[in-house]
């Protein structure tokens, strides 16, 4: 132990160039100067017993004047340059050499030092030799006096460390302690880190349980690399005090500088692994553009899109939260699983129009009905309606209109409608199908939690058209249901109404969108299937169908001019006749409005295309005076049998002439013999009803279908059986309970009907009956063929024919009662298409005759009935049943329209005469209830009992019929409105 060392008065001293030896410290060194290897020799190597040697630092003379070094002015002398652990090389001979005057500075404080270990060696070629000390150093000593003792020196020294006694003082101050204990604490610290690093620092745990605390600071403080300055003042530090918290703060120095090293270890360590990685993607990425041929973009596309979302005007709360989103992204890997994702929510925020709007310039009303004449033919009322629509948004831009809702059959033109909309307002134009929508996440977007998610189909309309006021078009509004995935009419709702569709909330967006600036418009095929809530934030504009008449002139002034285009063609190349296009409506289309019509010319555009194309000589029916140099030119080469390609035109030649020289012969004219080639036999023709109903048993109903009204034929027959009824047609219960109601009401009136002999007979007898819908793969369902099917089966029983030119409608009671139906509209223009002019409908009905067009009616005779007897009456050619004439119907039925309601008041005041377009042209109905027609007036005026000044214009009948101050039952139809009259006075004029 280093305390119980007994120092010599005198030691041989080593000198250690710029190094310290602490006590406790173990140092190895090679000793090769003259004057070390004799000091070990002679101190060390000879020697039986090993004694002491002294360790006196030694300064180089560039860093002396620091410290207290002493002088001995002793000329030249060895200086080993110490390296602890390795050698120490002293060679004074050389130094002298090289500067004969250097003063040797030595420290006055050494460490006296045992030889743990000594090993001779011989260098080779020189044969010097040399010596490898490993010296343990073992108290501090002052120099008093330093001396030569032949090549080396010695010095009279004093002990400086304290003995065993003197220490076991000592360390009872209680400064001591505490200061003792902070520095275990800190050195534990430093072996708690050292730890982590290295697994070898156990040895060092244990010394710290073991060794004195004094000893301890020195033994740490040695295995620091620290300046010589410090070494100096640590072997300088003989109070155990002041050693013990200098090395308190070595060591923790030392700890602070590994944990700061370490963390800039970790920094550089990631950072580097980070930009290794980024520049093998990047690598990774160019290599894959190369090979793509893709290689112009370099720059970093998370920034493009940054840029891209800056200039999306996004409002400040929305852009926070996308550059929220952009963090995140950044933060990501390409090949992270939500990167791809979260990349395209923020290319969805950049793409969406938040401060985009199409400029609308200064409305001119004028011009927008020019374009809606333009686009559309007739439809005046749609067309009035919005042109007021327009007008009100002149006048107030932010007005918050309703939304239009077109409601129609296909084809007649409500989505043309809603796009010249957005073209007289020069808005974007999208078209946002519903048709099918069943989920509310088509609607309002997926939340993005979910896999594939999507942003709903509004956000995703205006995304494609890039502004945020275009006119959207709910395409179909009627077919969207609800189911387990909710319901999207409660989105719609939310889109619909002003007051919430500012903050419109996606569920994939996340964020408000403003939809106020759209302009809504709707299109359904009917109203009954949306829902009341939705309907209600909507005008319903109702577009019947289109009469044969009305089609002929779309089809002449927009359908065919736009086919001939769409093919390019020209009225040049091909000419389709009036005649045609009405056979075309006639033969192949039945439909209330144009699209088949539009597709069938579009068929014949394509047939004229393929035959003008094949007219290969044409070129050559070039006129001489229009083209005199080439045609020389083309003979030659026709002659070589040689393809033309190309013609040289004169410039001199203008358009005109050029397009007149090919025209004449390739003009193609459509004729019936190209109809039938192209479009094949006629489909429908006008003696279907009647071949249908030639058999008794049959009759003509009138069903309500998606596509409108359409005619419906009611088959029965019978076969021998038990009495069973048989249903077929794919029917719902409610025709199939209708079916049943009228077999019971034909067998309880058989022997009315004159149907059997007697009432108690069983018109059921032996017999089964089967009921037949034809169509039979469409469903069909209500109860409208209740008084087709008591038609079909008194027809069947009676074995008379149905008449041919009648169609019917209507629900019967059990009782025989005629209730109303709806769809009066559609079923009577579908009689009207299919050629039937005679409609039998509930009386109840009367009311729905006012929205079908009176140029419609005009042509047709309705027949309102209240029971199923006046149906009878009418449905067969001779009279079912003798009824007694019923023509005391007094009531003039006066529900007028409010525009010619004034104008009959007006009329009223002036005493005059309605005269003027609506009443001139007014078509009269009168329908005659219970009356045969062979017995009609020939010719009557309508007056009003109390207005005798209002008359209707006279009607010619074709039977003339002598009949006083009859009282009938009218419907006065105008051209634009119908009056309904409540009673009337036919005042009867002989022919
Ligand atoms: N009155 C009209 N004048 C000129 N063209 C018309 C008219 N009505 C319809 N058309 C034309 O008929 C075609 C079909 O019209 P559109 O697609 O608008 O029908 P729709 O009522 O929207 O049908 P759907 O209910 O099936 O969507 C269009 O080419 C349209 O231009």
């Amino acid at each position: 132990m280093a305390e119980s060392v007994e120092l010599p008065s005198r030691l041989a001293i080593l000198p250690f160039r710029n190094q310290v030896l602490l006590p406790g410290a173990i140092i190895r060194i090679r000793c090769t100067s003259p004057s070390s290897v004799k000091l070990v020799e002679q101190e060390l190597w000879q020697k039986e017993e090993k004694g002491l040697i002294g360790v006196l630092p030694v300064r180089d003379t560039e860093a002396a004047g620091v410290g207290s070094m002493i002088a001995p002015g002793m000329g030249s002398d060895s200086a080993g340059r110490g390296l602890k652990g390795a050698d120490v090389v002293g060679d004074s001979q050389k130094q002298d050499a090289k500067n004969p005057q250097e003063v040797i500075h030595w420290h006055n404080r050494g460490v006296a030092a045992r030889a743990l270990h000594l090993s001779r060696g011989v260098e080779k070629p020189s044969g010097r030799v040399t010596y490898i000390v490993v010296l343990e150093g073992l108290c501090r000593f002052s120099v008093q006096e330093l001396s030569a003792r032949g090549t080396y020196y010695v010095a009279r020294v004093n002990r400086l460390d304290l003995t065993k006694a003197e220490l076991e003082q000592a360390e009872q101050d209680p400064d001591l302690i505490l200061l003792s204990r902070q520095f275990k604490a800190t050195a534990m610290e430093l072996i708690a880190v050292l730890e982590q690093k290295q697994k070898t620092v156990g040895r060092t745990k244990a010394l710290l349980e073991t060794v004195p605390v004094h000893r301890l600071a020195d033994i740490f403080v040695a295995s620091f690399e620290i300046s010589f300055e410090e070494q100096l003042s640590m072997l300088d530090s003989v109070d155990l005090k002041v050693r013990l918290s200098k090395a308190t703060e070595l060591v923790d120095r030392h700890l602070q500088s590994i944990r700061v090293a370490e963390k800039i270890t970790q920094k550089v360590e990631g950072q580097l692994s980070k930009s290794q990685k980024e520049f093998l993607l990047r690598q990774q990425m160019r290599a894959i553009k190369e090979e793509l041929g893709d290689n112009d973009d370099d720059e970093d596309d998370v920034a493009a899109l940054e840029r891209k979302m800056q200039s999306a005007g996004m409002p400040p709360n929305i852009w926070k939260h996308a550059q929220r989103e952009l963090r995140r992204l950044r933060k990501m890997q390409p090949q992270q699983p939500g990167y791809s994702s979260s990349r395209g929510y923020l290319e969805l925020l950049a793409d969406l129009p938040w401060q985009k709007v199409s400029e609308e310039p200064e409305l001119d009303l004028k011009a927008a009905q020019e374009s809606l004449d333009q686009d559309h033919y007739g439809l005046v009322k749609v067309k009035q309606r919005i042109i007021e629509y327009l007008a009100v948004r002149k006048l107030k831009p932010d007005a918050r209109g309703p939304v239009l809702c077109f409601v129609g059959p296909p084809g007649v033109g409500k989505t043309s409608l809603a796009s010249s909309i957005a073209k007289a307002l020069n808005r974007k134009f999208v078209r946002i199908s519903l048709g099918g929508v069943k989920d509310e996440a088509d609607i309002r977007g997926h939340r993005r939690t979910y896999v594939g998610s999507m942003p709903g189909r509004l956000i995703d309309g205006l995304k494609r058209v890039a502004v945020s006021n275009p006119v959207m078009l709910l395409d179909e509004i009627d077919k969207t249901g609800s189911d387990v995935r909710g319901d999207p009419a409660s989105a719609l709702l939310e889109v619909l109404d002003p007051e919430q569709n500012k903050t419109f909330n996606d569920h994939y967006l996340n964020v408000p969108f403003d939809l106020s600036k759209v302009i809504f418009v709707a299109t359904a095929n009917r109203v009954q299937p949306i829902p009341p809530p939705l309907l209600d934030r909507m005008e319903v504009i109702e577009l019947p169908g289109y009469t044969p008449e009305e089609k002929l002139k779309i089809a002449m002034k927009h359908l065919i001019p736009r086919v001939l285009e769409q093919h390019g063609l020209s009225s040049e190349f091909l000419q389709i006749p009036e005649g045609m296009v009405k056979l075309i409506i006639q033969r192949y289309t039945r439909e209330a409005g144009v699209r088949n019509l539009e597709r069938n010319l579009a068929a014949l555009a394509r047939a004229a295309a393929v035959k003008i194309a094949e007219q290969k000589d044409c070129v050559v029916q070039l006129s001489k005076d229009v083209h005199p140099m080439t045609t020389s030119l083309l003979d030659t080469r026709l002659a070589d049998g040689s393809d033309i390609e190309m013609e040289v035109i004169p410039m001199s030649i203008n358009r005109q002439d050029i397009s007149n020289a090919f025209a004449s012969p390739l003009t193609l004219a459509v004729d019936e013999a190209m109809l039938e080639k192209v479009l094949g036999p006629p489909r429908f023709d006008d003696k279907e009803t009647a071949d249908r109903v030639a058999t008794p048993g049959v009759s003509v109903g009138l069903v309500w279908t998606s596509f409108g009204g359409e005619v419906q034929f009611v088959e029965a027959t019978m076969m021998v059986g038990k009495g069973d009824l048989h249903l077929t047609g794919q029917l719902g219960d409610v025709i199939k309970e209708s079916a049943q109601i009228a077999l019971t009401w034909v067998r309880a009136r058989a022997a009315d009907l004159k149907l059997s002999a007697a009432s108690e007979i069983n018109l059921l007898e032996n017999r089964d009956i089967h009921i037949h819908f034809p169509a039979g793969a469409v469903p069909k369902d209500g109860p409208s063929a209740g008084v087709t099917l008591v038609t079909s089966l008194v027809s069947l029983f009676s074995q008379k024919k149905v008449r041919a030119d009648t169609a019917m409608t209507g629900e019967m009671t059990l009782r025989g009662l005629v209730l109303p139906v709806g769809g009066i509209k559609d079923k009577v223009l579908a009689a009207h298409r299919y050629g039937i002019r005679r409609v039998i409908l509930p009386a109840r009905n009367l009311k729905d005759l006012a929205e079908v067009p009176s140029a419609i009616l005009a042509g047709m005779e309705i027949l309102l009935v209240k029971r199923i007897e006046d149906v009878l009456e009418q449905a067969f050619e001779a009279a079912m049943l003798p009824l007694p004439l019923q023509l005391k119907a007094v009531q003039l039925l006066w529900r007028p329209k409010k525009k010619s309601l004034v104008r009959l008041q007006q009329a009223e005041k002036r005493k005059k005469p309605l005269h003027g377009p609506g009443c001139e042209a007014s078509k009269l109905k009168v329908l005659f209830l219970g009356v045969d027609a062979a017995k009609l007036p020939r010719a009557y005026t309508l007056t009003h009992p109390q207005r005798p000044h209002l008359q209707a214009h006279p009607r010619q009948l074709p039977q003339s019929f002598q009949i006083k101050n009859l009282i009938l039952r009218a419907t006065v139809s105008f051209p634009h409105h119908s009056i309904i009259c409540h009673s009337c006075q036919v005042s009867q004029s002989s022919d």
